[in-house]
């Protein structure tokens, strides 16, 4: 078959976006000064521990964040939208830009069948359909999403649906209106394995067949190595680490990155030899500002290792870790039957 889509023409341009929260007279940034891009026909994972500034990136980039203080730019074929007014956006989101949510059950309406959910979106934003091109556009995507009796299908309330099919239905939603970027914030975490796979399956088949660029949000590294073609690893609201998805993998070089990897079982290998990461991330007024964010939890580590204003060092082509103490990493010899930390 002949290949069309180009790979990694730039869709997402995001530059040291800082994303504030106000609490108590204090605005505290969520995300810190990220810089990030996404191509057509890209699939880039965000991943990191609860609490990282997932969310509150992709909130950023869909412009959904109502009290939030937000700087920096994020550029979308070349324009800057966190700049733009409203009512320009809004002619973006749901139409260039998707977004998946999390839950289903809080993103669809439940007074609303299926069927005019769908259709709702197509209204908004291809007003020039017909109501009966608008009806056959309902049916092909909700048989597009795997929906059993697609005809059947739309005169369901979401109540009626099991968790993965209303997943679906969000899918279908978003993908109404064919957009160029897709944002899947935890877009399995609702779902048994087996649903999960499916979901998975069918956003990659959406990314191949129409080349949008997709950035997936998880904590799921097992995710990330099915999905992902590059890797951006957040903690306590910046980058840490990027890298394409075999380097991440194979060479992973940011102690919080290996140890994410480590403390995921291997096929076949006991639980009580993982790494378990010792502590949380820090609450958000508590998060340490200066120097390397990551450093109390990897106290065997000696301070000298860490840069005082730790910055994104290249250190091979696409491959970006920040702070030096990476090159010092490792991790804490234990006797054999002392050989995992507990989550304090
Ligand atoms: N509207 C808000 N007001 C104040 N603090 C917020 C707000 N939204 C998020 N936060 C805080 O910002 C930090 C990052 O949250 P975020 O939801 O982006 O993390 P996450 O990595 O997506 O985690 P999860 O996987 O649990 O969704 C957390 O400390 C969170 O409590």
């Amino acid at each position: 078959m002949v290949r069309r889509i180009q790979l990694n023409e730039e869709l997402l341009r995001i530059d040291r976006l800082t994303t504030s929260f106000r609490i108590a007279d204090d605005y505290y940034a969520a995300v810190d000064e990220v810089t990030l891009s996404v191509g057509t026909n890209e699939i880039v994972a965000i991943v990191g521990e609860s609490g990282s500034g997932k969310s509150a990136l992709a909130y950023s980039i869909m412009g959904l964040h109502t009290r939030a203080r937000i700087e920096g730019s994020i550029y979308y074929k070349g324009q800057d939208i966190a700049s733009l007014p409203l009512s320009k956006l809004n002619k973006l989101r749901g139409k260039e830009i998707g977004m998946i949510f999390q839950d289903p059950q809080s993103a669809l309406n439940p007074l609303m069948t299926v069927g005019d959910q769908i259709e709702e979106v197509l209204l908004l934003h291809r007003p020039e359909l017909a109501r009966k091109e608008r009806r056959r556009r309902v049916i092909e995507l909700l048989t597009k999403v795997g929906i059993p009796r697609p005809e059947h299908a739309t005169g369901l309330f979401p109540h009626e649906l099991s968790g993965g099919m209303r997943q679906r239905v969000v899918i279908a939603i978003a993908v109404a209106n064919e957009p160029k970027l897709l944002i899947a914030d935890e877009p399995t975490t609702a779902l048994d394995v087996t649903i999960q796979l499916q979901i998975l399956d069918l956003i990659r088949k959406l990314k191949n067949e129409s080349g949008a660029g997709i950035i997936l949000i998880t904590h799921d590294l097992g995710v990330v190595a099915e999905m992902a073609d590059r890797v951006a690893v957040m903690y306590a609201g910046q980058i840490v680490e990027i890298a394409d998805i075999y380097t991440l993998l194979a060479g992973a070089r940011h102690p919080y990155t290996r140890s994410l990897l480590q403390s995921i079982p291997a096929a076949g290998e006991a639980q009580s030899r993982l790494h378990v990461i010792q502590g949380i991330v820090p609450s958000l007024q508590h998060l340490p500002r200066e120097g390397c964010r990551f450093r109390s939890r990897i106290p065997w580590i000696d301070e000298s290792a860490h840069e005082a204003e730790p910055k994104l060092h290249e250190v091979a082509p696409g491959h970006f870790v920040r702070c030096t103490c990476h090159s010092d990493f490792h991790f804490p010899v234990h006797k054999e039957d002392d050989r995992h930390h507990a989550i304090s």
